[in-house]
């Protein structure tokens, strides 16, 4: 396998636990990859609601939700609000979640709905450490390398079949996709003044807004800057996140800033979820999750790990 990021540690569980000898190549651990900035709260952003892409966040909401029961994981659910500030307001996402109410009108920008729904946060820097770990135990080895093409990866390594989970730059190793694209996204991290409960204002006129309290911080975003490359936090950026995020949760005005970060997220028209055709064995990709890596994490892992299984009878 080539990838170590949320992406690639639950495929490489899915595949040791059905009885796969697994070795994955990776130029950096999970926490130096786009999954060590992610807020991580469950949710399908920036990736279309396919049915696939649906089912597999139903899978991943479920697992985490299990995962929840076990403090060493560093999953929590947690409640918050999904607002809207259009007409049209796109629910498709909840049929993915067991229970959803719409928000009362308290506390509410005017003109917003909003839905209120429990859903996992996952706390990155205790869970991505947990999922290596629990992977490693599973007997999969992990090498640290870079390499130019997945041809390059089939030269050097005799393994039977390879799967391509490399983020954002598993298009560049395939060498056969355009129709993938960064999607910059910019952070910081606030002190916690006490608060729990989440909000995401996707409409919000200023730009996309969040608030994802941790236990030790707040997540606080963002941006959606679609085609950019741009990995280095920008200071007025970071200046109008945090007068949204202010105005949306008061209570975060003058919580100091812990850190800050940007990442660019895997966007792609449509996830790809496929064997890849004119390799000397057979080549499985599985990247282009947009803003929804550990949304889909372990319902495409499952896929991943089926889609071998069933070539293999
Ligand atoms: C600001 C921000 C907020 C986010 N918030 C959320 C959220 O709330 N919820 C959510 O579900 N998602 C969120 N995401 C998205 C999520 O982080 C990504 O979808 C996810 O991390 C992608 O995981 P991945 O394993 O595919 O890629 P990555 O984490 O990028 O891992 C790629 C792996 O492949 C390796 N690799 C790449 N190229 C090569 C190569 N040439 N040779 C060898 N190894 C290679 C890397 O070293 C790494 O190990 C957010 C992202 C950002 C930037």
């Amino acid at each position: 396998m080539v990838g170590a990021g949320v992406v690639g540690l639950s495929v490489a569980h899915e595949l040791a636990r059905s009885g796969h000898e697994v070795r994955i190549v990776a130029a950096r651990e999970a926490p130096d990859s786009v999954s060590g900035v992610a807020a991580a709260i469950w949710f399908p952003h920036d990736v279309d609601h396919s049915p696939a892409v649906l089912d597999s966040a139903a899978v991943t909401y479920r697992r985490l939700a299990e995962l929840a029961g076990d403090p060493r994981t560093g999953v929590h659910l947690r409640r918050g609000t999904v607002l809207s500030r259009r007409a049209e307001v796109d629910t498709s996402w909840t049929r993915a979640v067991p229970h959803t109410e719409p928000a009362g009108p308290d506390g509410l920008p005017a003109g917003a709905s909003g839905i209120r729904c429990t859903v996992p946060l996952v706390e990155t820097s205790t869970y991505l450490g947990w999922l290596r770990e629990t992977v490693t135990g599973l007997g999969v080895r992990i090498r640290a390398a870079e390499f130019a093409s997945v041809g390059d990866v089939l030269r050097q390594d005799d393994a039977d079949v390879l799967v391509v989970a490399a983020g954002l730059r598993s298009a560049a190793l395939l060498g056969d996709d355009d129709v993938s694209f960064p999607i910059r996204g910019q952070v910081v991290r606030l002190a916690n003044p006490g608060l729990t409960d989440w909000i995401t204002d996707d409409d919000n006129p200023g730009g996309l807004t969040y608030v994802v309290p941790r236990r030790d911080d707040v997540v606080c975003g963002g941006t959606g800057d679609v085609g950019s490359w741009d990995e280095q936090v920008d200071p007025d950026v970071e200046a109008a996140i945090l007068r949204r995020v202010t105005e949306l949760v008061p209570q975060l005005a003058g919580q100091p800033v812990l850190s800050r970060a940007a990442g660019l997220r895997p966007g792609r028209a449509g996830v790809r979820l496929e064997a890849v055709a004119g390799h000397d064995r057979p080549v499985y990709a599985c990247y282009g999750h947009g803003g929804a890596g550990f949304t889909l994490s372990w319902g495409d892992a499952a896929r991943v790990a089926a889609l071998i299984g069933a070539s293999e009878t």
